[in-house]
């Protein structure tokens, strides 16, 4: 698989050149600025000022416009290589297996889309500095062939030497640059504590402090500490280019020019060459290790994505109206890596049919919810396999095969917009569902979405009832729905609505812990350790 930045060069390859030549050229120019300088200063009376004067002018105004252009160019590339990082990322998050995505983690996923997409798309701002510099620095080792020959070898040699320094250093701070972006991930995991938690560490100034100091603070301070260690390698191999350089000079003041009869032009032309060539050098050993960092984020955007692979994306077709669905030996496992233990559930045998009503109950962790996650076909069968209306659910339909569920979790999310198919009449269907669940005079539906979402819990999970109802689909589970609900919108669940979708023909699935309500089922499922101990 071609990693994402080769990937980002290749797709934007033409404008890439363009911009790689414009920047080049503004390099040329520069230099030939500089030898226009060299010349006026070393100039005898009497030379044609007014030409050289109208040469340097002319330069001048192309080593602006091309730099202008070069850098113009390289930000779009910048922007556009940050948008379609983010956009390949959130594809593929979109249409990865779930549980990929599970053992992935948002935190990885969000540093992907947020730090290290904004890392990689820096490195094209950083190649058109780069590169004019890395022209200018030739450029002026071209001039000083030309002023020459002994110079220029002497030249060659400086730079081979400090190319060496600069690879070694490279070895060693490209660990801990990646060391940094390592760590930022688990970062990533804090920052969503940080917020998540705001109510537990609130309420706790003891675990707020020792969270801050601790695990926050800990690992903002291995980012910087592995960042800041990685950066100053780069810095100081930079130091080390400058010092060869200035040994370069002097040796070629002192020692080479020696007592040449033009001693006086020779060393103003040479000296005016190492002025003009120190800050160009400085700017490329300083956008090296910023290539590096970007370099590095690529990687873990690679890490993240190999962990994602891409999936099926066609469109599937409308679900049946109604769905028998069968599960014939069906198993799935957890590791768990820190205990090295494995939780199996299954093998399992179970029937689904339209119009029927099914409890599934048990005791915490019996994998009740793994089951349902298996049901509606968001974790694959390891063994065994499901059939829905007597076909066997392959690879290619499972995409299909999910669209015949509506599922509420306990730990559901609610879309701001219902995101409803254009020209569903969301808003009077939806408006008369809150009617129903008794929510009217708190929210409404207004241009496809909620008014509000800041509700009670269990004036939320209505709202996820209402999102359900909206998507009318022949299969619905709902994971521990009644657990936040008032006794008496508990009663209008069990007795009202559960028997209503059964009346249109709908598979319920309910998982419920309300066994004063188990003789309404068609069918109880009893679970315990992750097997199905009794149908009834
Ligand atoms: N995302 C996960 N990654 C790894 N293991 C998991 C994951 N989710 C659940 N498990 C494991 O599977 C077991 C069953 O969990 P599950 O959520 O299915 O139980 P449950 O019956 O729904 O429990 P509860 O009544 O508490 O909701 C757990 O004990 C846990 O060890």
């Amino acid at each position: 698989m071609v990693g994402v930045l080769p990937h980002l060069v290749q797709r934007s390859r033409r404008l890439l050149i363009a911009a790689a030549a414009t920047s080049s050229l503004a390099g040329v120019f520069s230099v030939l600025l500089l030898t226009q300088i060299n010349a006026a200063l070393t100039a005898s009376q009497g030379d044609a000022r007014t030409e050289s004067a109208l040469r340097f002018a002319i330069f001048a105004v192309i080593a602006m416009a091309t730099q202008m252009v070069a850098s113009v160019m390289f930000e779009r590339l910048s922007q556009s290589a940050h948008a379609s990082l983010r956009g390949f990322i959130s594809g593929r998050v979109l249409t990865a297996d779930f549980r990929r995505l599970e053992e992935v983690g948002s935190p990885k996923v969000l540093s992907a889309l947020s730090d290290h997409s904004a890392k990689v798309a820096e490195f094209f701002t950083s190649v058109p500095t780069i590169l004019t510099n890395a022209i200018i620095v030739i450029g002026c080792l071209v001039y000083m062939a030309w002023l020459s020959w002994p110079v220029f070898l002497l030249g060659v040699l400086v730079i081979a030497l400090g190319s060496l320094g600069y690879h070694l250093a490279h070895l060693k701070a490209i660990r801990h640059l990646d060391e940094a972006s390592r760590e930022q991930d688990r970062l990533f995991d804090h920052f969503r504590s940080l917020v998540e938690g705001a109510k537990e560490l609130r309420l706790n100034h003891p675990k707020s402090q020792r969270f801050s100091a601790d695990v926050l603070g800990a690992s903002v301070e291995a980012v910087r500490r592995e960042r800041a260690h990685g950066m100053s390698i780069f810095v100081a191999s930079a130091s080390w280019g400058n010092f060869l350089i200035y040994a370069f000079i002097g040796l070629v003041l002192f020692v080479l020019v020696g007592d040449a009869p033009d001693r006086a032009k020779v060393m103003t032309g040479f000296a005016l060459v190492f002025v003009y060539m120190v800050a160009p050098l400085e700017m490329l050993l300083v956008n090296l290790p910023k290539a590096n960092l970007a370099r590095s984020s690529a990687q873990r955007i690679d890490d993240v994505i190999h962990g994602l692979p891409g999936a099926d994306s066609r469109v599937p077709a409308e679900p049946p109206r109604a769905v028998t669905v069968a599960l014939e030996g069906v198993q799935h496992r957890y590791y768990h890596e820190a205990s090295d233990e494995v939780f199996t559930l299954g093998p399992i045998d179970l029937r689904f049919e339209p119009g029927q009503l099914t409890f599934l109950v048990g005791g915490n962790g019996s994998g009740k919810t793994t089951l349902a996650k298996l049901i509606v076909g968001l974790y694959q069968p390891e063994a065994g396999r499901i059939v829905v209306n007597g076909n066997p659910v392959d690879d290619e339909d499972r995409i299909a095969y999910r669209q015949c569920f509506s599922a509420i979790f306990s730990d559901f999310h609610l879309f701001d917009r219902l995101l409803a198919a254009p020209g569903t009449e969301v808003d009077t269907i939806g408006n008369r569902l809150l009617e129903k669940l008794h929510l009217r005079n708190k929210v409404q539906v207004r241009d496809g979405a909620f008014t509000t979402r800041a509700l009670s819990q269990g004036q939320r999970k209505r709202l996820a009832l209402v999102v359900s109802y909206l998507e009318d689909r022949p299969f619905l589970v709902f994971d521990e729905w009644a657990a936040d609900q008032d006794p008496v919108f508990k009663d209008v669940f069990y007795r009202e609505l559960l028997p209503e979708l059964r009346a249109q023909g709908k598979t319920v699935l309910v998982i419920s812990h309300d066994d004063r309500y188990f003789d309404l089922a068609d069918q109880v499922i009893r679970m315990e350790n992750g097997k199905v101990v009794n149908v009834g």
